[in-house]
C-alpha cells in the first residue's frame, strides 16, 4: 500500500484521520456517483450535502439535463427536489452523461446502477460491468470504489475486482474496493440514506474497509457496521430481501386458507405478530419491483447449493396475481357473467403505491390473465406515464375513473394509490346487479358488507 497518495485521496492515506475527514467534507476528494435514479439521485444529494463536491453520471440525457437545471426527476421523494436545487445552485452537485469523464476526476466512485434479472431468471450484471469498466478507465492510485447496487454474493471478489485491476493496470492495495449496500426504500430515501438504519461496510481489504467506514461515518448519522469482507456485505443485503420474499410468500400461502378456515387470516396474522418472535408479512395481489422478486434469483440456480425454499416462495408470490384475477372471474361466474361478456377495471399498475416503477408489477400478469379469457380489461394508474406494457397485454387505459359514465362488472385493486380512496366503487355497478370488488391490498374493507358490492379480499373469508 502506497503512503504517498495525494491529499485528495483517502485509500492508503497515512494522514491523521481528522485531516482525512476534513479533506472529504471540504470537497478536496471529488466524488462520482454512477446512476441517478430512484436511489442514485438521493444518494448523490446526501453525498453532495456532506462533501460539497459530487458529479453524478447517468446515461439518460434527460436525467442529466434536469439535474443540472436544479430539478429532480424522481416522484414521491419528500425534500429531494428542493435539495437538488440548492445543491446545484451551490455547485455541490452536477451531472454528466459520460461516466468515463466522471471517473477521470473522482477519488471516490459510488455505483448505484440497476442490477436486474434477465428473461431466463439469471442476474443481469451488464450495467454494473459497463460502469466498472468506465471507472477502471479513470482509476487513480488512492481511489476508493464503492458498490451500493445489490449484487449476488462473491460478485465483487470474483468479477468486479479482477475487472478493475485488469482494466486499470492498478492492483488492490493501490486502490480500494468496498461493498456498502443501499438499505433504502423509495418514498423515504433521504431519511434512510442519512441514517435510518446502520450502514454496512465490507472491504476487499482492511484499508478499503477503513476508508469506506470513514466516508459513511460522515454520510450517515447511524452506526457503521464493518463486516469481514465484500461477500459478507453482499450477503447481508440479499438476505434482507430474500427474508422479505419468503415471509410475504408465507403470508400469501396462509391467506389462501381463509375460506376453508372460515376466518380472516389477516386478523390472525395481526394478532400473531403481537409477540416478538413472529413477523408475518402482509398477503396481497403479488410481489413486484426490481428488488424483492429479483434478489432470490441472485441465489437460486447461481450456486451449486440448492435453494428449494426460496424457489417455492418465488412460485407462491408469482402465483398471487393469478389467484387475484381468478377470484374476480369466479365471483363473476357466480353472478352468471361470462368472461367474454365482462368488463373489469384494474386499479393500479405500478408495483407499489407512490413509486413509478413497473418491473415485475403484479398488475401485468393480472391484465394478461383476464385478457386471455376474453375479458374487456380497463386499467388506470395515477402516477404512471408509460402504460404501453399494459396496453400491449390487452388493457384499455382509463385516465381517471368517472363513475358517472363508467360501468363495469368487476374492479380489481392491485396497487393502493392514495388517489383511489375517493373512488365510489358501488357507483361503478350495473343497475341490475352488484359490482365484484377484489381488494388486492386490504385497502377498502369498508365495502365488505355493502349491498351493491360482492367483496373479495386476499386473506379475508367470504
Ligand atoms: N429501488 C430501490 O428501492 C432500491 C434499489 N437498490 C439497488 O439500486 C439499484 C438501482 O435502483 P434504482 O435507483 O431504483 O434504479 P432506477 O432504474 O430508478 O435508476 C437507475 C439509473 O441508472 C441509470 N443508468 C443505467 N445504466 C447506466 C450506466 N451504464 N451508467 C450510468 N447510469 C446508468 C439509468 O439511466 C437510471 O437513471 C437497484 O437495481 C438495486 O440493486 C437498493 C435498495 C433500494
Ligand atoms: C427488506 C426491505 O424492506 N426491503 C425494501 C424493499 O423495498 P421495495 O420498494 O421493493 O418495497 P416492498 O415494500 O418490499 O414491496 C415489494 C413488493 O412486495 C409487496 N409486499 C410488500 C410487503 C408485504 O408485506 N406484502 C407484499 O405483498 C409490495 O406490494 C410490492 O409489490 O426493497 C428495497 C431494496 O432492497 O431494493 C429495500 O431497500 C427496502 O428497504
Amino acid at each position: 500500500m502506497s503512503s504517498n497518495v495525494s491529499a485528495t485521496r483517502l485509500y492508503g492515506s497515512t494522514r491523521p484521520e481528522d485531516e482525512q475527514i476534513t479533506a472529504l467534507t471540504s470537497g478536496d476528494v471529488p466524488v462520482g456517483v454512477y446512476g441517478l435514479g430512484k436511489m442514485g439521485l438521493p444518494l448523490a444529494a446526501v453525498y453532495a450535502e456532506t462533501t460539497g463536491n459530487v458529479t453524478g453520471a447517468d446515461i439518460d440525457p434527460d436525467v442529466v439535463e434536469g439535474i443540472n437545471a436544479g430539478r429532480s426527476h424522481i416522484v414521491g421523494e419528500p425534500g429531494l427536489d428542493e435539495l437538488v436545487g440548492e445543491l446545484v445552485e451551490d455547485d455541490a452537485l452536477a451531472a454528466a452523461t459520460e461516466p468515463r469523464d466522471v471517473a477521470a476526476e473522482a477519488g471516490i466512485h459510488v455505483v448505484i446502477v440497476p442490477t436486474l434479472v434477465d428473461d431466463g431468471g439469471h442476474p443481469d450484471l451488464s450495467v454494473i460491468e459497463a460502469v466498472t469498466n468506465d471507472i477502471a478507465s479513470g482509476l487513480d492510485e488512492g481511489d476508493l470504489v464503492i458498490f451500493e447496487s445489490t449484487l449476488p454474493p462473491r460478485t465483487c471478489r470474483d468479477v468486479l475486482l479482477p475487472t478493475l485491476e485488469a482494466e486499470s493496470g492498478l492492483s488492490l492495495g493501490e486502490f480500494g474496493l468496498a461493498f456498502c449496500p443501499e438499505r433504502t426504500a423509495s418514498g423515504r430515501a433521504l431519511k434512510d440514506i442519512r441514517g435510518a438504519y446502520p450502514k454496512v461496510v465490507g472491504g476487499a481489504d482492511e484499508e478499503s474497509t477503513r476508508a469506506a467506514a470513514l466516508v459513511y461515518d460522515q454520510i450517515s448519522s447511524n452506526e457503521v457496521i464493518t463486516v469481514s469482507d465484500t461477500t459478507t456485505a453482499e450477503a447481508v443485503k440479499v438476505f434482507e430481501g430474500v427474508y422479505r420474499d419468503v415471509n410475504i410468500a408465507l403470508a400469501n400461502e396462509l391467506a389462501t386458507h381463509a375460506d376453508e378456515f372460515e376466518i380472516d387470516v389477516t386478523e390472525a396474522i395481526d394478532v400473531a405478530n403481537t409477540q416478538p418472535f413472529c413477523e408475518l408479512h402482509t398477503p396481497g395481489a403479488g410481489v413486484g419491483g426490481h428488488c424483492i422478486p429479483y434478489y432470490p434469483q441472485f441465489l437460486i440456480n447461481e450456486f451449486e447449493t440448492d435453494a428449494p425454499l426460496m424457489q417455492t416462495a418465488r412460485d407462491v408470490n408469482d402465483g398471487m396475481p393469478h389467484v387475484t384475477a381468478q377470484s374476480a372471474l369466479d365471483e363473476l361466474q357466480t353472478l352468471g357473467v361470462d368472461p367474454e361478456d365482462a368488463s373489469v377495471l384494474v386499479l393500479g399498475l405500478t408495483y407499489r403505491a407512490g413509486v413509478k416503477e413497473i418491473r415485475k408489477a403484479p398488475a401485468l400478469p393480472i391484465v394478461e390473465h383476464l385478457a386471455e379469457v376474453g375479458v374487456d380489461v380497463l386499467a388506470t394508474d395515477p402516477i404512471l406515464d408509460d402504460t404501453s406494457a399494459f396496453e400491449d397485454a390487452g388493457a384499455t387505459i382509463v385516465d381517471d375513473v368517472d363513475t358517472d359514465d363508467l360501468t363495469v362488472d368487476a374492479v380489481v385493486l392491485v396497487t393502493a394509490h392514495e388517489a383511489f380512496e375517493d373512488i365510489d366503487i358501488p357507483a361503478l355497478s350495473h343497475e341490475s346487479r352488484p359490482v365484484v370488488f377484489v381488494d388486492g391490498r386490504q385497502a377498502a374493507t369498508t365495502y365488505r358488507d355493502h349491498e351493491n358490492v360482492v367483496y373479495e379480499g386476499i386473506g379475508l373469508h367470504d
